[in-house]
């Protein structure tokens, strides 16, 4: 079994650089001022230069305008956009055919029937990031550290291409994969001493632990 992991809120070159020595598929960047983990697009421009050729660079993004996505697009060229707001289907067609870059879209979870809003971006979206609502009060849709009942996701057809999203870190990605099936997991506070600050030996101990339960297989 393949797993894409994503290391996502990246934000220093010893943490660029542990997630790529590991092996990540995916690092990601995040535009959004309130988060102890935003960058500018300089320096997203700067750290993805290094994954060039190894892992893809997301920006991630919520609710932004065009003139603001036409930035972090020029300046940063990302391979891929993940949209963490309430965009609709419609704008990411536009989006998509503005800027010819695949989309992630990332919707939050909490309940099975909240699983049933991917239906309105099939066939528009190239994936999905299922990430766990925000708690009441919090500031961040996402990089909160909350995982969401990840047994629902059993039920869900297995024909959609998901990343799961949420809580996770090495002491929980087993139970994780043991229930779900994602063809990716993206992990940000989970790889952090404090909100916005990676643990280069944390990004590691991740890939060791997925790496124990994708071999399982194998061995
Ligand atoms: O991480 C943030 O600060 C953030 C801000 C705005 C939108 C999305 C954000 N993070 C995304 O949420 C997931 C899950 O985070 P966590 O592992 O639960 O902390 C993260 O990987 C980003 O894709």
């Amino acid at each position: 079994m393949t797993l894409d992991i994503k290391i996502c809120g990246l934000k220093s070159d010893e943490a660029v650089a542990a997630a790529l020595e590991s092996g990540a598929s995916h690092i990601g960047f995040i535009f959004f001022e309130k988060s102890p983990r935003h960058i500018s697009i300089e320096e997203a421009a700067r750290l993805r230069e290094a994954a060039r050729g190894k892992a893809l660079a997301v920006a991630v993004t919520v609710d932004a305008d065009d003139a603001t996505l036409d930035a972090i697009v020029s300046g940063m060229k990302p391979d891929i956009l993940q949209l963490h707001g309430h965009e609709t289907a419609d704008r990411i067609r536009e989006l998509k055919s503005r800027h010819g870059l695949p989309v992630i879209k990332a919707l939050s979870i909490r309940e099975a029937s909240d699983l049933d809003l991917i239906k309105t971006y099939l066939g528009v979206a190239d994936r999905f990031l299922l990430d766990a609502k925000p708690p009441a009060g919090a500031d961040l849709p996402g990089g909160n550290g909350v995982a969401f009942d990840w047994t629902i996701l059993t039920s869900l057809d297995a024909n959609v291409d998901y990343m799961l999203s949420g809580g996770v870190n090495a002491g929980n990605i087993a139970s994780a994969l043991r229930l779900a099936r994602p063809s990716g997991v993206d992990v940000s506070s989970g790889v952090e001493n404090a909100p916005g600050e990676k643990d280069p030996e944390k990004i590691r101990a991740f890939f060791r632990a997925v790496r124990a339960i994708t071999n399982e297989g194998a061995a």
